[in-house]
């Protein structure tokens, strides 16, 4: 409260300034600059004025700490308050909340470099450079605003759209399409140079590439919220100039990175009845259909809550339900999914399903291709402000000689691909027998674990401490597999598998699922179609058995006992790794050192040299360690 207070004090203290100013004799200035400066009756009316200002503007503070901000909305409107000075009040109030973030943020950059230490004059200094960044960053961001505003129907830029093509005639043309794109920012960067492309409906397209290749800019294009391009857009065949941007407003919405531009009202439901009331919708409609978005898209509960009060995750997802609201026949998403976890990237990519299934044509931007391989059927590739590449997505993902070269991870299902192409050999029932002391990739074996609970989770553990990449296949995870899940530690397909068909790519089935019969029928399939499998509720079923396994200092442990002791096998293993000495890791390390350096040296006596050096760290190291334990 106090640095809001201080914060607007300063900003009032700024625009009163200029009624200050003014023409006059000597005497009658304060100071003067040759007939021009603050005059003595301006300063009186500019201190009255200015108090006055934050005298309603404090009251407005105080009434806010006791009464929600939607409540005094309700007293307003119920009192018959002109909607233009309500409306006034929301933006009001928003622009005050990003004054203060924008100024908590650079506190807190100021404080975690030692800012405000010092003598008194450099705390002042500090807080002067507090308040002019403010102020900048503000005004930065209140234009992001406006676009976010823009994105939802807002207009006042008196636009005309442009003479629709009739419906039918409409579907003869692609949706969209540009050609020879080119776009210059204010300071003559050129970030878009001549991009050609045509999207037609119900596509899934990810636009990817690396930070300022161009895909915000592209985006902000696409959807008409930036003017004065070069070349040719057309929406639904028909060429949309700058000034008729309008049509690409009403037909392309766009969800901006940052949810916090995006979301400007009090709260939740009115963020969502926002776009709402600009296509036309009032009273009796608007309503019903403001619960009915509120109820299918789980917002019901925070309805109230002001947006900037909620979690990033929260944030996105109202951003997300407030764009949708609108209707858009093109959805664009900007980076959708960073700062998400995985839960509600899961929720996000769910949704976006539903609109593709629902016939929507939907664009994100992003840097993970993880998230791009699971959701575009095209991809595009922008470097530069060029688009270089335009593939489908299969296409793109298992070209690794132009990802390595443009320096992008192959999505994982891809990178294993290529060595499986085969599909598996039945695994003959004899081969059973034989206990092999195998460590099989993970890369070439990729392994699906089915089912969330705490038995799939013990073994998902031993997975994760080596690194070993795998999916989970569960319409719900148990607490310590939801954490796991949140910090990325594999990927999770949150429905239930309902056989063979689910398997994908995996060659490695864990099935967990808790129904015994279940896990039988599941087991036949798998083993009539070749596939290593194992089934928690019946561990001499499978044709795959986890031993006991332990890794540390570079060693992987695996213990598995003939008569299925597990109890046995678990406490060798915990014996194993606790007499394990420290820094095994790094002799081992030196170990190999010495003997890659012996494989590559050609005089003899500095073979000599290694040799001897090989043989007497691995002396010292079988002696410290399994010569002690066995005697
Ligand atoms: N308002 C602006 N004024 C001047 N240049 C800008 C402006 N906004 C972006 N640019 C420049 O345009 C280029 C493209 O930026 P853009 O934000 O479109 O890239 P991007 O591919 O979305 O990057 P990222 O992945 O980092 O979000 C960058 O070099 C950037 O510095």
């Amino acid at each position: 409260m106090t640095r809001r207070l201080l914060i607007l004090s300063f900003f009032i203290l700024l625009s009163i300034l200029p009624i200050a100013l003014g023409r006059g004799e000597g005497s009658s200035l304060w100071i003067d600059f040759g007939g021009w400066g603050i005059t003595k009756g301006g300063s009186v009316v500019a201190v009255k004025t200015g108090l006055r200002c934050l005298a309603s503007a404090s009251s407005m503070m105080l009434l806010l700490q006791f009464l929600p901000l939607h409540r005094l909305y309700t007293v307003l409107r119920s009192l018959g308050t002109p909607k233009l000075f309500i409306e006034l009040i929301e933006l009001t109030y928003r622009y005050i909340f990003v004054l203060e973030e924008t100024a908590g943020q650079i506190r807190l950059a100021q404080i975690s470099r030692l800012g405000y230490q010092g003598s008194l004059s450099e705390k002042f200094q500090h807080f002067g450079m507090l308040l002019s960044r403010t102020f900048i960053l503000s005004q930065v961001e209140s234009d992001k605003l406006y676009l976010g505003l823009q994105s939802r129907g807002y207009e006042d830029e008196g636009l005309r759209s442009s003479s629709h093509n009739s419906t039918e005639s409409m579907n003869h043309f692609p949706l969209l399409q540009v050609k020879e794109l080119s776009f210059h920012y204010e300071d003559g960067y050129e970030a878009l140079r001549g991009v050609t492309c045509t999207i037609q409906r119900g596509e899934r397209i990810a636009l990817i590439g690396h930070n300022g290749a161009g895909k915000s800019t592209l985006f902000l294009l696409l959807s008409g919220l930036q003017s004065s391009w070069s070349g040719e857009v057309y929406l639904h065949g028909q060429l949309i100039h700058p000034q008729e941007r309008v049509s690409l407003r009403q037909q392309v919405a766009l969800v901006l990175q940052n949810s916090n531009y995006q979301l400007f009202t009090p709260s939740v439901e009115d963020e969502i009845a926002f776009g709402l009331k600009n296509m036309g919708l009032r009273e009796e409609a608007l309503h019903k259909r403001l619960e009915e978005l509120l109820t299918r898209y789980n917002l019901a509960k925070l309805r109230h809550k002001p947006p900037h009060e909620l979690s990033e995750g929260q944030k996105k997802w109202v951003a997300l339900v407030a764009v949708l609201a609108t209707d858009p026949e093109v959805l664009i998403l900007d980076e959708p999914t960073a700062a998400l976890d995985t839960l509600y990237t899961e929720r996000v990519l769910d949704l976006l399903e539903q609109l593709h299934l629902a016939g929507k044509t939907i664009i994100i931007s992003t840097h993970d291709m993880e998230l791009a391989s699971r959701f575009a059927d095209r991809v595009l590739l922008m470097e530069a402000g060029k688009l270089i590449c335009d593939r489908k997505a299969p296409d793109l993902w298992s070209d690794s000689i132009l990802l390595k070269d443009k320096h992008l991870p192959q999505p994982w299902a891809w990178r294993t691909r290529t060595h499986q192409q085969a599909p598996p050999r039945p695994i003959r029932t004899e081969l059973q027998q034989y206990h092999l002391p195998l460590f099989l990739s993970s890369e070439t074996l990729p392994i699906l674990l089915v089912g969330g609970g705490k038995g799939i989770w013990r073994k998902a553990q031993g997975l994760i401490e080596r690194r070993i990449p795998f999916k989970v296949m569960a319409p719900a995870l148990c607490d310590e597999f939801t954490e796991a899940a949140r910090r990325g530690d594999f990927e999770w397909i949150p429905r239930a598998y309902t056989g063979i068909s689910d398997v994908g790519e995996a060659r490695i089935v864990i099935l967990g699922i808790g129904d015994a019969g279940e896990e039988l029928r599941f087991a036949q399939e798998l083993e009539a179609a070749g596939y290593l499998f194992s089934l928690l509720s019946d561990a001499t079923r499978g044709n795959l058995q986890f031993g006991a396994t332990a890794h540390k200092e570079g060693i992987t442990l695996s213990v598995h006992s003939d008569y299925r002791l597990p109890e046995i096998t678990q406490q060798l293993k915990t014996v194993w790794s606790e007499t394990l000495p420290d820094g095994f890791e790094a002799r081992l390390r030196a170990l190999s050192q010495y003997r890659q350096a012996l494989q590559e040296a050609t005089d003899e006596a500095e073979r000599t040299r290694l040799r001897q050096a090989y043989d007497k760290l691995k002396e010292s190291l079988l002696q410290d360690t399994i010569h002690d334990r066995t005697h």
